[in-house]
């Protein structure tokens, strides 16, 4: 009898754990079974495939890559993470389907667990209502017409960015991703909070520290299962660190948020007026994008500070590692290819003559159409966002199967980007793919650097404009040389494509 008694709490707490598990039991039984005819790799009971993945990003990568080949006739497979079914998607007919529905623009669990802290509910992270308008209030700034206001400080940061590498000429080997982080910090945070920083003349900043700091934190809190609980990873020293760079982020745009409206207070009003119909930008100083976001402000008070600082941060974030990601690819994939290198020189020299030092102007940028397939070949072959999380907003037909909503998507670029039916010789490195003749009868969703449809990339404009003007300015100064082969380089895909190991590269003078 008393041993009855005393099993009797942990009968109870038993039941009520199933009856508290139940549903959750009861969903994944139901959705394993809708799901039951989709392909993919065998997993083990409870575990799913995670143990296949591998221990680093790199065997990640591998994995997910085999599996891609695997399935490359259906152009998605489904794996498990424990109970939890990912269903990851690399055909362009499938895309379409997703992107284009208003309904999926749920960014889903790991978007929000890495990257809110920093971005709060931003373009980024928001959703429904709140995002729409939003976007509808911000999209007017991302215009050609303002867009062009910033390049001055392109050229600027670019030419600074020339004259460190032409000082680097002499060195056996350097390593890209250092040297351009800190060119697009430079170009960031001017661009948007209209703030030098010198990080490139090596002027040190508590801010630069803290956004390198921040990304690397975010890598490895990605990294560790254990730190995917917040409460485990607030209490590690890596959580510690998080806290003490996020504090220094916030408190950096906070503080410039206030000191731009307090000097467009004391000057009486805002000095840059945007004409309605003309999208022309008069202004008495350098414009910012904060000055922008103010100006918004103005015409619609229910756009707050708080909203400001939101969309300053995921700005920062979202503008600053996808470019140089973009650019380092770029200039190692040209410096592997010393035939597309001479072309792009041979462009510059009819755009520029023999003038290697004037600044790129806008009507520079369109003439560039060489350039312009370069980097689209690039943005194809080494996309700097692999890959993008959704969960589904309803039921949808995926492959041919119904899909429960609530199910979680990987849209992977990288891989979509490899189908040799939309690219022929999809390892090679080919810019001509994009020159229009060659782009004829490509589905549009078969090639999605910048995402597509209504949460498509909202600086696009402008990271072209960037990566245009810097490479412009670079190469008709200094020839590249890579120093790795493709195939011998390892990638992983975190929340941009890096290499691990780095990038190494030769600069010599151009005579
Ligand atoms: C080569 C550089 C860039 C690449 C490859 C890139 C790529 C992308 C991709 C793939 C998305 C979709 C993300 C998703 O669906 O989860 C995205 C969204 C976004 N990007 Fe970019 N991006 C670049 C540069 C920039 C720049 C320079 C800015 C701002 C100055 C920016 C701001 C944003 C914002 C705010 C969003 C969210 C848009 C929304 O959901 O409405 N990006 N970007």
């Amino acid at each position: 009898m008393d041993s009855i008694k005393a099993a009797f709490p942990f009968v109870v707490a038993s039941l009520v754990g199933l009856i508290i598990c139940l549903p959750a039991l009861l969903r994944y039984l139901v959705v394993k079974y809708r799901l039951r005819n989709f392909k993919g790799p065998r997993g083990l009971p409870i575990l799913g495939n995670v143990l296949q993945f591998g221990a680093d990003n790199a065997s990640f990568m591998n994995s997910f890559l085999k599996w891609t080949e695997t399935y490359r006739e259906n152009g998605s497979f489904l794996v498990y993470i424990g109970f939890t079914p990912v269903v990851t998607v690399y055909n362009a007919i499938d895309m379409e389907v997703i992107l284009r529905n208003t309904k999926h623009d749920d960014k889903g669990y790991f978007y929000k667990l890495y990257m809110a802290p920093w971005m709060g509910d931003g373009l980024l992270l928001s959703k429904g209502t709140k995002w729409a308008t939003r976007r509808k209030l911000l999209t007017p700034s991302f215009h050609f017409s303002i867009l062009k206001n910033f390049l001055v400080v392109l050229n600027e940061q670019a030419q600074c960015l020339t004259d460190k590498v032409c000082e680097l000429k002499d060195k056996p080997s350097v390593n890209l991703p250092t040297l351009m982080s800190l060119c697009s910090l430079d170009i960031i945070c001017e661009t948007i909070m209209g703030k030098k920083l010198g990080a490139q003349k090596g002027e040190s900043s508590e801010y630069v520290e803290a956004v390198h700091r921040m990304t690397a934190i975010l890598i490895a809190r990605s990294r560790n299962p254990l730190y995917w609980s917040n409460f485990i990873f607030n209490q590690s020293r890596l959580g510690k660190d998080h806290a003490k760079y996020l504090r220094i982020l916030h408190s950096t745009t906070k503080q410039v948020i206030k000191d731009r409206k307090l000097e467009i207070q004391l000057q009486g009003n805002n000095d840059v007026t945007i004409d309605d119909k003309s999208r022309e930008v008069r202004k008495r100083r350098r414009l910012a994008f904060l000055d922008l976001l103010i100006e918004v402000q103005k015409q619609d008070p229910s756009f707050t500070d708080e909203g400001i600082q939101e969309e300053v941060d995921t700005f920062m974030f979202e503008g600053h590692d996808t470019v140089s990601t973009s650019l380092i690819m770029t200039m190692y994939l040209i410096g592997r290819h010393p035939e597309v290198q001479r072309k792009i020189q041979e462009e510059l020299e009819r755009v520029f003559g023999h003038d290697r030092e004037r600044f790129v102007t806008s009507d520079d940028l369109q003439e560039l159409e060489y350039l312009s397939c370069v980097l689209k070949e690039s943005q194809r072959l080494l996309p700097p966002v692999p890959f993008v999380g959704r969960d589904l907003g309803e039921d949808t037909n995926i492959g041919g199967i119904d899909v429960p909503k609530g199910t979680s998507l990987t849209l992977a670029f990288f891989m979509l980007h490899r189908d040799p039916k939309q690219f022929p010789e999809p390892e090679k490195f080919d810019p001509d793919r994009f020159l229009p003749a060659n782009s004829e009868g490509r589905h549009n969703f078969a090639f999605l650097p910048f995402s597509a449809g209504h949460r498509n990339c909202i600086g696009q404009k402008f990271a072209v404009m960037e990566q245009k003007v810097v490479l412009a300015t670079l190469l008709r100064k200094v020839e590249i040389k890579s120093l790795q082969k493709l195939d011998e380089m390892q990638f992983s895909g975190e929340l941009v494509l890096r290499s691990i190991g780095g990038v190494h590269v030769k600069f010599t003078q151009r005579p």
